[in-house]
């Protein structure tokens, strides 16, 4: 259960989570405390402390100062304890999914896959980091016109120092350690402020890493709302890199950080663009699988699907046929659909709905909702004039849109202000590549739905959709930065010369 057992003591006396900061778990001398609502019964389910900013100026301290002995930590002791941690998690999995699925309605099963998952992406975190972090560059000087062999150049990989690392609501766990992971096998410090919804299952997955015994600083862990802290920790100056996945506030936070490495994923608006030769019942899996699994809360959601008109009432049945049979209710009982994370969430996905309807789109479904829960909707005939052809719903809602050109795909899928993935299904390889090089999105699917795992995998937006690029390779790289050293030789030096 959650905060029982090896996590009884991250809750204090009055059964509020504390927040972790230099290796011990703490009350917050706020006093206050931030609710967890859960999304199924609509009750605060628990509590977490309402960080101050002297809590989290302490916090950056202490992790300033750890950095500078972990950086000093051989690579393979980082490794050794990143494998160690990894395997605490996947121990402990049952307690952290249960934890997923009170906070923000996981179907139970995906709960613990998070958790695995996590636990692999740790484990496969610090073995590429044993292998990249150990190699560095040697270059020599007379490759460059007008210069001898005089000069050695040695670059190798350093890192940064306090890494910021900010998830959101539906991966909590995962997104974490995808930022975790790669900072510490880098020899960076990690101040983590999760979501508040899930924030109790990375409270948990935090003592994983305090269970494995990392140095006291090293990782903290400060909880309170994002709109009251937000700003004082991506603007604290002794944050020297921010890994940020969320919404549109990742917009805004990088206006407003420093001159600091940064890492942005945000939101998508991924296009699944099927053609007169794509195997239809193959599309139809994959529209309803991208489009519906956690109830359309992934980045990677399908959330517009641009159909050749030709094929698109064979198209619809099918999706339809799979819509019938996907199950509603409760995450406890693995549903496949289940409440949406906030009520103003689901508001927010009736508003798209509503518009859609009252511009004339086809509801295949009838619309209905109880609480947070929405059925799973098909809107046929969607027009680009309807908030939902260019909105991201973030719930399982989903417009169809009928194209009669492989041109008026790419151009609706390019006039989007997101560009995360996006997905074509065709027979044809050639048009696929074509396709997908005109995309103009950071991946591009053939033939599946989209997708970030597996979690190696370079993982990027174009425009409004994020900076830089995620996967465990690219996540370790952006978090160091290089540093040469440059051997000066008094006479030139040829080697067997
Ligand atoms: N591209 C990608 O990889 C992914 C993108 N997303 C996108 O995330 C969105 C849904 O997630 P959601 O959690 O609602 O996103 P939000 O942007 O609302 O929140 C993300 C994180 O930012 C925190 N936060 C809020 N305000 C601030 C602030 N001023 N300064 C710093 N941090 C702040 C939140 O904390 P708190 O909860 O306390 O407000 C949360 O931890 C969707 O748009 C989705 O597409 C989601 C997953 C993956
Ligand atoms: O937030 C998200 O949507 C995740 O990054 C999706 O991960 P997945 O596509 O591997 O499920």
């Amino acid at each position: 259960m959650a905060g029982s057992g090896v996590f009884a003591e991250i809750k204090d006396g009055d059964g509020v989570f504390r927040y972790y900061s230099d290796g011990e778990w703490k009350a917050s001398a706020s006093g206050k405390s931030v609710p967890i609502i859960n999304p199924t019964t609509r009750n605060t389910h628990f509590k977490v402390q309402a960080c101050t900013q002297e809590e989290v100026n302490k916090i950056v301290e202490s992790a300033r100062a750890a950095q500078k002995l972990w950086a000093k930590t051989p690579l393979w002791k980082r490794a050794e304890l990143l494998h160690r941690a990894a395997a605490v998690l996947k121990e402990h999995k049952a307690p952290i999914a249960e934890c997923l699925v009170k906070e923000i309605a996981k179907p139970a099963k995906d709960a613990v896959t998070e958790v695995v998952r996590s636990g692999d992406l740790i484990s496969y975190c610090a073995e590429e980091g044993v292998r990249i972090l150990g190699e560095g560059k040697f270059l020599v000087s007379d490759s460059f016109p007008g210069n001898e062999r005089t000069k050695y150049c040695l670059t190798s990989k350093i890192p940064l120092g306090v890494v910021l690392a900010i998830p959101p609501f539906n991966y909590p766990v995962n997104l974490a350690v995808s930022k975790i992971a790669p900072a510490l096998i880098a020899g960076n410090s990690i101040v983590l402020k999760p979501p508040t919804q899930g924030a109790v299952a990375a409270l948990h997955m935090v003592h994983c890493f305090h269970l494995a015994g990392f140095p006291r600083g090293l990782i903290s862990c400060v909880t309170g709302k994002g709109s009251e802290i937000g700003d004082f920790l991506t603007m604290h100056p002794g944050v020297s890199c921010i890994s940020f996945t969320g919404g549109d506030t990742g917009i805004a936070i990088s206006k407003k950080a420093g001159m600091i490495p940064l890492q942005m994923e945000l939101g998508g608006k991924d296009a699944c663009i099927i053609l007169e030769d794509a195997d239809l019942d193959l599309g139809a899996a994959n529209v309803v699988k991208g489009g519906f699994s956690y109830s359309g809360q992934r980045c990677t959601a399908v959330k517009v699907v641009l159909v050749m008109e030709s094929v698109a009432d064979e198209l619809v049945e099918k999706v339809n046929a799979k819509v019938r049979k996907l199950t509603v209710g409760a995450p406890e009982d693995d549903c496949d659909i289940t409440p949406v994370v906030t009520e103003s969430s689901a508001n927010f996905i009736e508003g798209l709905v509503m518009d859609a309807k009252q511009k004339g789109a086809t509801f295949c479904q009838e619309y209905r909702r109880e609480g947070n829960l929405i059925w799973p909707l098909l809107l046929d005939h969607v027009r680009p004039d309807m908030r939902i052809a260019w909105e991201e719903p973030f719930g399982p809602v989903l417009p169809v849109i009928r194209i009669n050109s492989v041109e008026e795909g790419i151009h609706h899928c390019n006039a989007s202000n997101f560009g995360l993935q996006g997905c074509v299904f065709t027979r044809d390889i050639n048009k696929a590549i074509l396709i997908s090089d005109a995309m103009e999105t950071g991946t591009v699917q053939i033939n599946s739905a989209p997708a970030r795992g597996p979690d190696h995998f370079p993982f990027q937006g174009l425009k409004d959709s994020g900076i830089g690029s995620q996967g465990i390779t690219n996540s370790i790289n952006m978090m160091t930065k290089i540093k040469s050293t440059v051997i000066n030789l008094p006479t030139p030096s040829y080697t067997m010369g």
